[in-house]
C-alpha cells in the first residue's frame, strides 16, 4: 500500500530517506514551535531553510530530495516561494535571455525572490490591480509606482523581511496606453545590508490565524514610489516594449501570465491529500489506542474507533486522502502534458488544464479543511491540545482555501469552461478530455442509475455513469436556466450558486473517474487492490448517497490502521502525540504539557501583582 500511495518503489525510497535526514537532525525539531513567539518562530525559520540549503549542497541532493527535504521540515518559509513561485514565474514568462540570468542567480540563492500580484484593495481580480510600470522611453527604464493605499503589495510569501527580488505584477503603460497586467523583476533590497532600495517602504503585515502555524512566514506589504527599473526586467516572454516604447504581443495566448497560478494550484491538490493524510492518520491511530465505555458485564471498554458513528464520520475522510492523492498524481501529470504541448506551441488544451487545476484545488482544498477540524472533534478534548498537531494542521491549510485562487472565484471559472462546453456540444462539437462524457448527452440525460446495493457501488460502471449523469444534468439545467436570462452575464450571476455546485459535481466526477483509472492499473501486494477499491466506493457513494455505507465501513475497520501507516509517516513529520506510530499516546501528552513556558515555574509571573493580593483581600473580607 506505501507503493500505492507514493507511486513507485523508487518515490517510498526517497520519501524515506528524506524523512528521516530531517527526522534525526536537531535542527529541525519543531516539537515546541507553537510556544515560540512570533520573532523567535520567524528566526527559527530562517535558521532552518539555511540549515536545509547547507545540507542540500552537503549532500548533493537532486532537486526531488531538495524538495522532498523541505516537505518533511513542515515549515512555511520564504523558501516556499522562492521555489515554487518565482522560480516557475520567471520559467514560464521570461525569455531565454532573461532565464539564463535571473535562475543562474536563484538557483543558486545569491536572490531571494516572491510573488507579488495582490494588492490590498485586489486579489481575486486581477484585471484590478492598481500598481503602474510606465515606460520612460528617455532613460529606457519603467517606473514602477502605487499610486494609492489599495495598490500596495500586500500578502506575498517571504516580502515582509526576506526576499530580496520579486516578480512585481503592474499595469503596463507605454505610450500613454494601458496594456494591463504584466509581470515584472524587481530588486527589493540590498544585496549588502539588505535594507529596502530607495522608494520602496517594505514590511510585515502581522500575525495571523492560530500559534506556529503560517505565523513562519512573513508576508509583506510593500509600497513603490517611482522605482525605476531597466526595461529588460519587463518579463518578456509574452509581450515585449522596444527601445521606443512600442508595445508588441507575442504569438502566445495572454493567459499564460496566469501559467504560475495553474503550476501552484496544481502543487496545491498534492499538499491537501498530504495534509488530510495526516490528519486521518492521527485520528485513525488515536481512535485504535482511545478507549470509552465497556460492555454492560463489565468487559474491556470499547476503542472508540469501533463506534460505528466514529467510522461514518472518519472513513470518508481515510478514502478522500486516497482520492486526492491519485487525483493529484493524474494532476501532475496533465500539467507535464500540457507544458510539453505549450513548449511546441500546441495551446490547445489551455482551458482543460485551467478547470483542471482550478476545480481540483478549490474542492480538495475545501474538503481537507473541513476534515481537518472534524478529525480535531473526532479526537475528543486531546485533538484540541496543540500537541494533537491536529490545531497547527488546520491553522497552516486552512489558508489554502483562499491563497493561489479564492475557492469560490476559482470554481465560477470552471462553471464557465462548463457553460461553454455544453454549448459547444449543442452545436454539434465533440467534447474531449474531462469532458468527453458530455458528448453522451442523449443517454445521460435519461438514463436510470442500476446502483441498489453497496456490491453495486464497487461497479466502477455503474459509479461512473451515476457521477456522469449527476454532472451533466446539473451544468445542462445551469445552461437552460441562464438561456432563459435577459442576458448571459446576468444569468450568470443570477444562478451563480447553482454553478458552483455543477463545478462541484464536474470535479468530485474527475476525482472519482481518476480513482477508478488507477484500480484498472496493475497493483502488487496482497489485498492491496481489495481495500482500494472498498475505499473507491466509500469515497463515491458518501457523496451520493450517506445510507449503506456501513457495511464497507465494517470492511475497512480491520485494516484502517495498516491504511494510516500506509502514508509512512515519521513521528517527526506527523507531529502529534495522538498519532504516534507506538500508540503511547498517554505518556506523549504527560510529557508535552511540560514544555509548555507557563510549567517553567512552579508559581506563574504574575501571581504577586495580581493574584496575591486578590486572594489576600477576599480572605481579608471573609473575616470581617
Ligand atoms: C508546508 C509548505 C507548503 C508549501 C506550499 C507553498 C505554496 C505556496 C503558498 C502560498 C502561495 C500563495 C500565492 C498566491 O496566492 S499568488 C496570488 C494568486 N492569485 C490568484 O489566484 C488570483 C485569482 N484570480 C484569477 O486567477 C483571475 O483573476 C481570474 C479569477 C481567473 C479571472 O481572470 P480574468 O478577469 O482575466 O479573466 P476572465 O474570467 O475574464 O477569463 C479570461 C479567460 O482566461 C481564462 N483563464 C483565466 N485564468 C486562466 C489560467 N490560469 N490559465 C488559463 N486560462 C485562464 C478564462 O477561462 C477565460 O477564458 P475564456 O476562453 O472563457 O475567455
Ligand atoms: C496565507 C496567504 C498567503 C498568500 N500569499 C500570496 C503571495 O505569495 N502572493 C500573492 O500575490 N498573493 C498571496 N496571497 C493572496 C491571495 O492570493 C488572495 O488573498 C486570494 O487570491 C483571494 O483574493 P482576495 O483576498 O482578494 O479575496 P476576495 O476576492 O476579496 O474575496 C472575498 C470574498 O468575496 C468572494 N468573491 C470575490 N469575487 C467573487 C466573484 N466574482 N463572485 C463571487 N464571489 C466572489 C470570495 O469568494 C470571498 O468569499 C496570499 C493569501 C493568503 C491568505
Amino acid at each position: 500500500m506505501k507503493v500505492a500511495w507514493a507511486g513507485s518503489r523508487h518515490a517510498v525510497e526517497v520519501a524515506d530517506r528524506m524523512a528521516c535526514l530531517v527526522a534525526s537532525d536537531p535542527v529541525f525539531r519543531k516539537d515546541t514551535r507553537t510556544m515560540l513567539s512570533r520573532k523567535e518562530l520567524f528566526k527559527d525559520t530562517l535558521k532552518k531553510a539555511a540549515h536545509a540549503w547547507k545540507r542540500t549542497v552537503e549532500l548533493h541532493l537532486t532537486e526531488e530530495e531538495a524538495n522532498l527535504l523541505r516537505l518533511y521540515i513542515d515549515q512555511p518559509g520564504y523558501v516556499d516561494l522562492h521555489w515554487v513561485m518565482f522560480v516557475p514565474a520567471i520559467k514560464g514568462q521570461g525569455t531565454e535571455e532573461q532565464q539564463k540570468k535571473w535562475l543562474t542567480m536563484a538557483y543558486k540563492f545569491q536572490i531571494i525572490g516572491t510573488y507579488a500580484q495582490t494588492e490590498l484593495g485586489h486579489g481575486s481580480n486581477v484585471q484590478g490591480l492598481e500598481t503602474t510600470a510606465t515606460f520612460d522611453p528617455s532613460t529606457d527604464e519603467f517606473i514602477m509606482h502605487s499610486p494609492t493605499l489599495t495598490s500596495s503589495k500586500w500578502w506575498p510569501g517571504g516580502l515582509g523581511k526576506t526576499s530580496t527580488h520579486a516578480v512585481v505584477y503592474a499595469r503596463l503603460i507605454t505610450e500613454g496606453k494601458d496594456y494591463g497586467i504584466h509581470g515584472f523583476i524587481m530588486q527589493l533590497r540590498s544585496l549588502d545590508d539588505h535594507s529596502p532600495l530607495p522608494g520602496i517602504t517594505i514590511g510585515d503585515i502581522g500575525g495571523k490565524f492560530g500559534s506556529g502555524a503560517y505565523n513562519s512566514m512573513d508576508n509583506g506589504v510593500m509600497r513603490l514610489d517611482h522605482v525605476r527599473i531597466p526595461r529588460d526586467q519587463m518579463l518578456m516572454r509574452l509581450a515585449q516594449v522596444t527601445r521606443e516604447g512600442k508595445y508588441v504581443h507575442s504569438d502566445v495566448p495572454k493567459q499564460l501570465l496566469y501559467g504560475t497560478m495553474v503550476y501552484v494550484r496544481q502543487t496545491i491538490v498534492a499538499d491537501a491529500s498530504r495534509a488530510l493524510s495526516r490528519a486521518v492518520c492521527i485520528a485513525v491511530r488515536y481512535g485504535a489506542i482511545r478507549k470509552q465505555f465497556g460492555s454492560k458485564a463489565g468487559g474491556p471498554e470499547t476503542q472508540v474507533l469501533n463506534y460505528k458513528t466514529q467510522q461514518s464520520r472518519l472513513f470518508p475522510f481515510l478514502a478522500s486522502a486516497y482520492a486526492f492523492r491519485f487525483v493529484g498524481q493524474w494532476l501532475k501529470w496533465l500539467y507535464t502534458d500540457v507544458t510539453q504541448k505549450l513548449e511546441s506551441k500546441d495551446f490547445s488544451t489551455l482551458p482543460e488544464a485551467h478547470a483542471c487545476t482550478a476545480g481540483l484545488k478549490s474542492v480538495t482544498t475545501s474538503a481537507t479543511a473541513d476534515a481537518i477540524e472534524e478529525c480535531q472533534k473526532l479526537c475528543g478534548g486531546h485533538g484540541y491540545l496543540n500537541s494533537s498537531g491536529l490545531p497547527e494542521l488546520f491553522a497552516v491549510n486552512l489558508p489554502a482555501c483562499t491563497y493561489e485562487g479564492d475557492n469560490v472565484v476559482l470554481l465560477l471559472q470552471v462553471a464557465r469552461f462548463l457553460m461553454k462546453t455544453v454549448s459547444q456540444v449543442a452545436s454539434g462539437k465533440q467534447p474531449v478530455g474531462t469532458t468527453a462524457y458530455m458528448g453522451n448527452i442523449q443517454h445521460l440525460m435519461q438514463c436510470k442509475s442500476v446502483v441498489n446495493t453497496v456490491e453495486d457501488w464497487l461497479n466502477p460502471a455503474a459509479i461512473k455513469e451515476v457521477f456522469e449523469a449527476r454532472a451533466l444534468r446539473m451544468a445542462v439545467n445551469c445552461a437552460q436556466n441562464i438561456s432563459k436570462a435577459p442576458s448571459q452575464e446576468e444569468g450568470f450571476s443570477e444562478l451563480s450558486p447553482d454553478l458552483v455546485e455543477a463545478a462541484v459535481a464536474h470535479v468530485q466526477l474527475i476525482i472519482v473517474t481518476k480513482f477508478i483509472e488507477k484500480l484498472q492499473e496493475d497493483i502488487l501486494g496482497h489485498g492491496v487492490k481489495e481495500q482500494l477499491q472498498k475505499l473507491c466506493g466509500i469515497y463515491a457513494l458518501h457523496l451520493i448517497h450517506n445510507e449503506r455505507l456501513g457495511k464497507l465501513y465494517a470492511q475497512v475497520r480491520p485494516n484502517a490502521v495498516a491504511l494510516v501507516d500506509a502514508f509512512d509517516y515519521t513521528d517527526h513529520y506527523l507531529g502529534s502525540a495522538l498519532g504516534r506510530y507506538d500508540g503511547d499516546v498517554y505518556s506523549a501528552l504527560y510529557k508535552e504539557a511540560w514544555k509548555d513556558p507557563l510549567n517553567e515555574t512552579v508559581v506563574p509571573d504574575g501571581y504577586q501583582e495580581h493574584l496575591r493580593p486578590l486572594l489576600k483581600q477576599q480572605l481579608k473580607l471573609s473575616r470581617l
